[in-house]
């Protein structure tokens, strides 16, 4: 390797572990100053050296052309919808139905339910190759430029691995704010609320406005068994997803039982606006795959798992 292509990978090693820190760690590790000048020094030997671009170069974030429309995609696993609850009557029938079919010695785990847009990403041999929304479960929108704009979706993982993940597109309350403050200052209709600014900025035709939109991701399944992986639980299935360099929500609980879980929902009742973002819900999961496994699913949706919804907040008026 010559001194430039060495320089080309040492900014890609580089730039790659300092956006892996500040984008989904929320953690920086080098001041904004640093990883700009490395970043626009990277940009200039690109530009000198256009065929030792890396596919999966920080540059190579922003597409440069818009599409003419979407493509459809078929998941390679279907993205499961999750029934509801309401109330702590229908939180105690789940959790009855689920004694009743594998007997007490089970455990759950509770995550915030991320109120933004579902989408799926496909990598091959750790690099980002597809992203699509989950559009009716089986057929999604093919948006890979839009999601690559996305700086908390890594373009190449940790690990060399094929694997399909699943998570939540979604926009911070405070880049909505701002968003709907500059649409009204041009006199645009503003958008109703995150989730649709998220969704809407996710179908746009040109990457660039996409890019422009500061949305972020969170990551929380794995498409098809987890068992391929060597993992037996959805709580060692999270925190493989963060070996693998994903962005997951670290407001996670395991609890024993459905009081425990009820405690969470109550806690996160009271705390929802503290959030920097918007969340609709709890999702309650049973944690051992061999459990999952024995309670399967109906038609549509896992007998292991159950989404608490909020309350509709009363519209202020
Ligand atoms: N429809 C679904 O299966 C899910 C939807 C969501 C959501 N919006 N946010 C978080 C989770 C999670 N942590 O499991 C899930 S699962």
């Amino acid at each position: 390797m010559n001194e430039i292509e060495q320089r080309i990978a040492e900014l890609n090693k580089l730039l790659h572990e300092y956006g892996h820190a500040y984008y989904v760690l929320d953690n920086p590790i080098v001041p904004d100053a640093v990883y700009d000048q490395l970043l626009n020094e990277l940009i200039a030997l690109e530009k000198e050296n256009p065929s030792l671009i890396y596919p999966d170069s920080p540059t190579q974030r922003v597409g440069g052309t818009p599409l003419q429309g979407f493509k459809k995609v078929t998941h390679a696993f279907p993205m499961l919808s999750l029934s509801n609850a309401f109330n702590e009557l229908d939180l105690r029938d789940f959790d009855r139905r689920i004694r009743q079919a594998i007997g007490d010695d089970f455990s759950y785990v509770c995550e915030l339910k991320i109120d933004g847009l579902a989408i799926s990403l496909r990598y091959e041999d750790g690099i980002f190759v597809q992203g699509a929304t989950r559009g009716d479960g089986v057929v999604g929108e093919e948006i890979t430029a839009n999601l690559r704009t996305i700086r908390s979706i890594p373009l190449r993982l940790k690990e060399p691995v094929t694997i399909e993940v699943r998570g939540e597109a979604y926009m911070p309350k405070k880049s909505f704010e701002a968003l709907n403050q500059s649409r009204q200052e041009k006199g645009l209709e503003l958008f109703a609320n995150p989730r649709n600014a998220a969704a809407g900025s996710l179908r746009q035709l040109d990457p660039k406005i996409a890019a422009s939109r500061n949305l972020s991701t969170f990551i929380y399944a794995i498409g098809g068994d987890g068992e391929a992986y060597g993992i037996d639980s959805h709580a060692e299935m999270l925190d493989y997803l963060e070996t693998l360099g994903f962005p997951s929500n670290k407001e996670r609980k395991f609890c024993e039982t459905i009081d425990d879980c009820i405690a969470f929902i109550n806690m996160w009742t009271e705390n929802r606006p503290n959030l920097a973002y918007e969340i609709d819900g709890i999702v309650i999961k049973v944690n051992r795959y061999a459990h999952q496994d024995e309670l399967g699913y109906t038609a549509k949706s896992p007998r292991w798992a159950i989404a608490y919804k909020f309350p509709a907040e009363e519209a202020i008026t």
